[in-house]
């Protein structure tokens, strides 16, 4: 991991000022004439849907005031404007995960700069282990729901004061993902062909950057969670707080081991080479649903 200043001065950073992130969206908003109305966060080797972008105008987050940016192999580290389906969106080709080091407040800095610029609609993706012993390594599910293991223990990103600006001291989470955007996904998907491999469920996340024990796994099915990864719980929930319809997607990159016997050992390089087999297949899923909204 880079130890550089910046790097140091995000991960002690103990939260922003309203100022900050008016700031960052100021800044954006003057370097570009896209008003994104779409942010798509894009998952671990998912960084690939920047690619549909048309007349695209590329930032490094390392030129983005206040921007964290990203250590993890298959996250480049640049936010992407452009038009979609005739709609301005905006791109991040690679997050900030809590086990990179980073605090919370950190790891969504990036959600509510997206509220500032006006964006309405969040679309979240990430790789995930599939739990569901129905699910197959490739599938693609369309989050349902969340379980927020790190809340569980007081790592919630709303943590803290309250800042109204962005929204209510307690958010109701019971409709984290919304049901009509769930829905015009499904038909997107059916319209593709792609029916034989959506999938809907569960996503917990956990802290990581461990994969799981085979006894954790066996306690997360028992919780009724489909697909497990290290991510995507803290955007939605920052993203829900600041009223953002979201869409949440896991590509189950590969199965979660389960048995004692077994000699699957998980591993990131797994997960890239299934990110890799299903990119256009993503891609076409997004495109479409973006057609519909
Ligand atoms: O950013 P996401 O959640 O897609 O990345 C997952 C979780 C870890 O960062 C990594 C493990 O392979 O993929
Ligand atoms: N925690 C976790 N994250 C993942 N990301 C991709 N696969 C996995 C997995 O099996 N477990």
């Amino acid at each position: 991991m880079q130890v550089g200043k910046r790097t140091i001065s995000h991960l002690k950073r103990p939260s922003y000022t309203y100022e900050n992130y008016r700031e960052t969206a100021n800044w954006l908003l003057a370097h570009t004439q896209q008003r994104p109305k779409v942010a798509i966060i894009c998952g671990s080797g998912l960084g690939g849907l920047a690619d549909l972008l048309e007349n695209k105008t590329v930032f490094p987050y390392k030129d983005i005031p206040h921007f964290p940016h990203s250590t993890v192999e298959g996250h480049a580290s640049q936010l992407v404007f452009g038009d979609l389906q005739g709609k301005q969106c905006v791109c991040m080709q690679g997050r900030f995960h809590f086990y990179e080091g980073y605090n919370l407040a950190t790891v969504t800095y990036p959600v509510r700069v997206f509220f500032l610029l006006g964006v309405e609609t969040l679309i979240v993706t990430n790789a995930a282990g599939g739990l569901n012993p129905s699910f197959k390594v490739g599938d693609i599910m369309l989050i349902k729901d969340h379980i927020n293991m790190p809340g569980f223990a007081g790592q919630n990103p709303l943590c803290g004061p309250n800042d109204k600006r962005f929204g209510v001291r307690f958010p109701c989470m019971s409709d984290a993902y919304d049901k009509d955007l769930s829905r015009l996904a499904k038909e997107a998907a059916e319209e593709l062909g792609f029916s034989a491999f959506i999938q809907q469920g569960v996503y917990c996340m956990l802290a990581g950057p461990t994969f799981e024990t085979i006894a954790e796994c066996k306690v997360l099915k028992t919780l009724g969670a489909d697909a497990v990864g290290m991510s995507t719980a803290p955007e939605v929930v920052v993203a829900r707080h600041c009223g953002l319809r979201v869409f949440g997607l896991s590509l189950i990159t590969n199965e979660v081991v389960t048995d004692y016997e077994s000699q699957k050992k998980a591993n990131h390089e797994e997960v890239l080479e299934t990110t890799k087999m299903r990119t256009m297949d993503l891609q076409g899923l997004v495109s479409n649903l973006l057609a519909k909204m």
